[in-house]
């Protein structure tokens, strides 16, 4: 009986025995397996690092400093205050895409960084992240922002995984800690991230949650703990920057941060951007090459865009310079539009008059406006107005109103003043107001100018073709602040204006520096005055009674 048993044991330890030598066998064969593919792949990544293209021109010519940066001083003044100081502030940056925006943000950081006050130091990370590729994950399993935790269930047979003890993972809030997280197109981001976002901004570090987490685990590391118990440092300064305007932007996000804007390069920037490739690259290019990219060109992105084109043609067709057919064919096939830049002219203009507004981020731009009169016998009249925008939809927090649009009731305002004030009866004329430009008007600022256009139709004055105007008109004949006087005097003077009517109110000490004539009005009788150098009733009467 007990040798019986002892075969049977011994059988049985054989077969444990077997087993256990199998089992490490089969590891020892995946371990194998794991370092052979481990080893190819590493050598293929080796191989894959020693292939190198060259750097896109777009790369090599990122503006490295200040002075690189074309045409968005201003902003780049702004950026410095807010962020050169012993306190710096976060920052939202408004502009069109590819005018310079991130390059300014990281040449602000750098700036900061030699500033002695300031609490960046040479390890001050620049952390660049784009808000429409951060997708939003309800679970935060994957948080890319905010930073996330591996819990047990997803890290599988790692260390932390079998301990059962779950991985907090740092996003670009932590890695950004001490230095600036740039946030690309942060109007993308969805409402809960933003939120989440601003909580951060708040309490300058992060709080990650698991269910796996429990204070009492003693497997669990001193660090884990630390991490759920006093949260990921996150004390950095944001930059953002969107292509949106303003009002898309959450207004709690907006109170914190110093709003700037960069505005659109015009002709002469876009050239100067061409100008310093062409020297750093030294690139033979015919100037009626050069000109032509600068009407094509939205942006400095396209500017680059286009020379690396042009000068790839060159390269490939053997050609010695970058001429202007060759620009030609890249605006042509690549479906580029041209910029409209308006230039002013001497003459005089009966009925047309340059008003001045502001259009989205690509700052001021001349508006002109003709009206023609024509007497039609009493109570025959009608009034025309085209161009405009009739009616506008308003959106506001719990419901939806539409109102007739400003440019309209300039208009109507402009009628009762001419009618009360000046004696012309509309009802008695044929008039038709005609914003010619295709871009739909609308804002009280287009009161003056209508008033100016319908009064010189009326009148036969004459409008000088250099003088640009903006205000709004009440039906008293006041003229009324308006908004991006600074926008509009700068679009002015590009455009070759000799002289700009604004209101009284708008006027500023900095304007007396700009290289045009600023005529402060506060009354529609000063505007004629002004324009026609005579009281405006006695001329008004002349006519009306000749
Ligand atoms: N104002 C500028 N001065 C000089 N170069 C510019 C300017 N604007 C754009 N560029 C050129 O275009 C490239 C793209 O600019 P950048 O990325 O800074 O634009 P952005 O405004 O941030 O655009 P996006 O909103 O599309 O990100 C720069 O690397 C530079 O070569």
């Amino acid at each position: 009986m007990n040798g019986i048993l002892i075969g049977v044991q011994f059988f049985f330890s054989c077969v444990i025995g077997l087993y256990f030598l199998l089992q490490l066998k089969n590891t020892k064969q995946t371990k194998t397996n794991i370092c052979r593919d481990s080893d190819e792949k590493y050598e293929k990544m080796q191989r894959m690092r020693c292939i190198r293209l060259t750097e896109p021109l777009t790369e090599k010519m990122r503006p490295h400093d200040e002075a690189d940066i074309i045409g968005q001083e201003d902003g780049i003044k702004a950026l410095k205050t807010a962020l050169c100081s012993p306190n710096p502030q976060h920052i939202l940056i408004y502009g069109s895409p590819g005018v310079g925006k991130t390059a300014a943000a990281r040449i602000a950081l750098e700036m900061a960084k030699q500033c002695e006050m300031s609490p960046f130091n040479s390890k001050s990370k620049f952390v660049e992240i784009d808000a429409t590729t951060l997708r939003f994950d309800e679970r935060s399993v994957a948080d890319p922002l905010m930073g996330s935790v591996h819990d047990p269930i997803y890290q599988g047979a790692g260390a932390y995984g079998q301990a059962g003890v779950p991985q907090p993972k740092p996003g670009a809030v932590t890695k950004a800690h001490g230095g600036v997280l740039f946030i690309d197109e942060i109007g993308e981001l969805h409402p809960i991230q933003m939120n989440k976002l601003l909580k951060v901004l708040e309490d300058r570090k992060v709080y990650l949650e698991s269910a796996y987490y429990s204070p009492y685990d003693e497997n669990t590391p001193t660090y884990v703990h630390d991490v759920f118990k006093n949260g990921l440092p996150a004390d950095f300064r944001l930059i953002g920057a969107t292509t949106r305007s303003r009002e898309e932007i959450p207004s709690a996000l907006r109170s914190r941060c110093v709003e700037i804007f960069f505005k659109d390069l015009d002709e002469e920037e876009i050239m100067k951007i061409i100008d310093r490739i062409i020297a750093k690259e030294h690139m033979p290019i015919e100037d009626t090459a050069k000109e032509m990219i600068t009407q094509y060109a939205a942006n400095g992105r396209d500017a680059v865009s286009i020379l690396q084109t042009a000068y790839n043609k060159m390269l490939y067709e053997h050609a010695s310079t970058i001429a202007k057919t060759d620009v030609e064919w890249i605006v042509k096939s690549g479906g580029y539009t041209p910029a409209l830049h308006k230039k002013l002219n001497t003459g005089y203009y009966i009925g047309k008059v340059n008003g001045l507004g502001v259009m989205g981020h690509s700052g001021g731009m001349v508006l002109e406006v003709e009206s023609i009169a024509q007497k039609v016998g009493t109570g025959k009249g009608k009034v025309n107005i085209t161009g405009v925008i009739e009616e506008e939809e308003l959106k506001m927090s719990t419901s939806k109103a539409k109102r007739k649009s400003m440019a309209y009731s300039s208009l109507e305002n402009v009628l009762t003043l001419l009618k009360v004030k000046y004696n012309v009866d509309y009802e008695d004329y044929y008039i038709h107001v005609n914003y010619p430009s295709g871009i739909p008007v609308d804002g009280p600022s287009a009161g003056i100018t209508m008033f100016c256009s319908l009064y010189s139709a009326l009148f036969e004055e004459p409008v000088p073709g250099n003088i640009a105007m903006t205000g709004e008109v009440t039906i008293n004949g006041n003229v009324y602040p308006v908004g991006g006087v600074s926008e509009k005097i700068r679009a002015a003077k590009k455009a070759g204006a000799r002289a700009v009517i604004i209101p009284k109110e708008n006027m500023q000490e900095t304007f007396l520096k700009e290289d045009i004539e600023i005529i402060p009005v506060e009354t529609v009788t000063e505007v004629i005055e002004y324009l026609w150098d005579m009281p405006i009733t006695k001329k008004a009467e002349n006519i009306l009674h000749a």
